[in-house]
């Protein structure tokens, strides 16, 4: 497959990206080329964002410090005093070579700062946290320098998962070598990477089974569309001074679907009919009352979770709406419905499902689970044939089929009481649109975190979905 640049772009394990280079190093390309087109793509990298007069390299042990050498030299011929800092000398042969071809000197870690700190001490290689030493070396150098430059990643960076394996400085710049790793979209290493650059070093087709969030495509309803045929949202709200949740789901549908219907129980009409305009309000006390709602008013997705309740009526209400077989959002109360049991979730699920959990909820569904945000999430597609939307600062989407797409188009902002509610009437409202469920959940968490981009400070909530026209109007 060809990319575009507004393909989305692959994300690949260390595992994966060796697998890569080796296969185009069994296909005839020499490791040092690989290292050679890695230092070219990165001091054209630096020259673009900030030409330095002087450069400090900290180059390890592995290929990451082979890449450096390659850095170095093509420093010096741009004309920039570049010196090396080391520990010791390379263990690949790769990384030999390119030392071999640097004929300046090789200092300790006790180096002089430059204006430009290039950090080439780990990539993908990392096992452990840098050795004392290195790690002060780079923290000194990096914070004294006017630009730090990663290669590949931020040295101390776990490129599976993003954590930070001890202290890690905030770069101004990383170039990611063939690909982009978990570590560069997931948080704590994401902050540390500054601007990130994906040099092309000439591995060949990549998997993408696992890629960036990118901007959706304008959801545009036909020329001849009625209210219908743009899709019927039911959204299931909870009792009497409960309904904030829901209400906010609804007005967030309702930009994105022709029509939308908040079911309420009886004694919650009156709360609810004067707190709503657009959305209808109808009264769903039980599994019949939503069975006939949903047989009368032929939605194209519901929402059941947010504000819904604990109790029988929730319980009904999220067990007969997985039955219907209606594209589905699950959120908020629905996980405490199948807490522990994502069996019992997985036997229910009879059509596009699509959970949208923090951490807190992923935990409370599918208990403590091994592994990274992208092993979690996509283990729990696969076991319960929904689509998983593992919320934080860098969503994690996840199908049953094993692909992944990371977000990180969104602000802190976000981080507000009611945004994950938003959330789930925007997906609720794409499916409605007549996207699958996996599409509908990308494109959702993508406009969702451009509701926080475009709101910025003191964001609320129910200022969200006001933005929603804008946002809209600029994809
Ligand atoms: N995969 C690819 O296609 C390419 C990879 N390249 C580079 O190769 C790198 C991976 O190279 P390597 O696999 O040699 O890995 P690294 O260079 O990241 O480091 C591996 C070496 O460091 C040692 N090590 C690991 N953690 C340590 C610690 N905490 N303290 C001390 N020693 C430690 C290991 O024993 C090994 O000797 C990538 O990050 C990238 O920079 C590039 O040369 C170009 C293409
Ligand atoms: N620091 C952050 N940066 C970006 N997005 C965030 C951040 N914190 C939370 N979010 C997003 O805000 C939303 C919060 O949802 P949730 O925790 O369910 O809130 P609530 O239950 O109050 O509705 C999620 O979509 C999450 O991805
Ligand atoms: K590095």
């Amino acid at each position: 497959m060809t990319l575009t640049s507004c393909d989305p772009r692959p994300v690949l394990t260390a595992a994966e990206m060796r697998a890569a280079e080796a296969r185009v190093i069994a296909a005839g390309t020499p490791a040092l080329d690989l290292m050679e087109r890695a230092g070219a793509a990165t001091v054209a990298a630096i020259l673009a964002f900030d030409p330095p007069s002087s450069a400090v390299v900290l180059c390890g042990p592995g290929n990451n410090g082979g890449d450096g050498y390659v850095v170095a030299r093509l420093l010096a011929a741009a004309g920039v005093a570049v010196r090396v800092a080391t520990s010791g000398p390379p263990r690949s042969d790769p990384a030999r070579a390119a030392a071999a071809a640097w004929d300046g000197a090789v200092e300790y870690f006790d180096a002089e700062p430059a204006t430009l700190c290039v950090d080439a001490l780990y990539g993908t290689g990392l096992t452990r946290a840098l050795p004392a030493p290195e790690a002060a070396a780079l923290a000194r150098l990096a914070g004294a320098a006017r630009t730090s430059v990663a290669l590949d990643l931020p040295s101390g960076a776990a490129s599976d998962d993003g954590a930070l394996l001890g202290e890690v400085p905030a770069f101004d710049l990383t170039v990611a070598f063939g690909a982009l790793k978990p570590a560069h979209l997931l948080e704590p290493a994401r902050s540390r990477c500054g601007r990130i650059v994906v040099a092309d070093v000439g591995l060949g087709p990549l998997d993408t089974s696992c890629t960036d969030n990118l901007r959706p495509p304008l959801p545009t309803p036909a020329a001849d569309a009625h209210k219908y045929t743009r899709g019927h949202v039911i959204v299931l709200g909870g009792g009497v001074g409960r309904g904030g949740a829901a209400r906010l789901s609804a007005q967030a549908a309702l930009h994105l679907a022709g029509a939308v219907t908040l079911g309420v129980p009886g004694a919650a009409v009156i709360e609810n009919a004067a707190r709503l305009d657009s959305p209808m309000l109808r009264r769903v006390d039980d599994a019949e009352a939503l069975a006939a709602l949903i047989s009368a008013a032929r939605p194209r997705a519901l929402v059941a979770g947010p504000g819904l309740g604990t109790h029988a009526r929730a319980a009904a209400l999220i067990d007969g709406s997985l039955a219907s077989g209606v594209p589905l959002v699950l959120d908020g109360d629905a996980f405490t419905h199948f807490a522990g049991d994502p069996g019992r979730l997985a036997k229910a699920v009879r059509g596009p499902v699509v959970l949208t959990p923090h951490e807190g909820e992923f935990a409370r569904l599918f208990g403590d689970r091994p592994g990274n945000r992208i092993d979690r999430a996509r283990t729990a597609a696969a076991l319960t044939g929904a689509v998983v939307v593992l919320k934080a600062a860098d969503t994690v989407i996840a199908a049953p089929d094993g692909r992944v797409r990371i977000n990180t188009h969104a602000a802190p902002w976000l981080a507000t009481a009611g945004s994950g509610d938003v959330l789930a009437g925007i997906i609720a409202g794409l499916l409605a649109g007549g996207r699958d469920s996996f599409d509908a959940a990308c494109a959702g968490v993508w406009l969702h975190g451009d509701l926080g981009v475009r709101g910025g400070p003191g964001l609320t909530a129910d200022a969200m979905h006001a933005l929603l026209p804008a946002a809209l109007a600029a994809l």
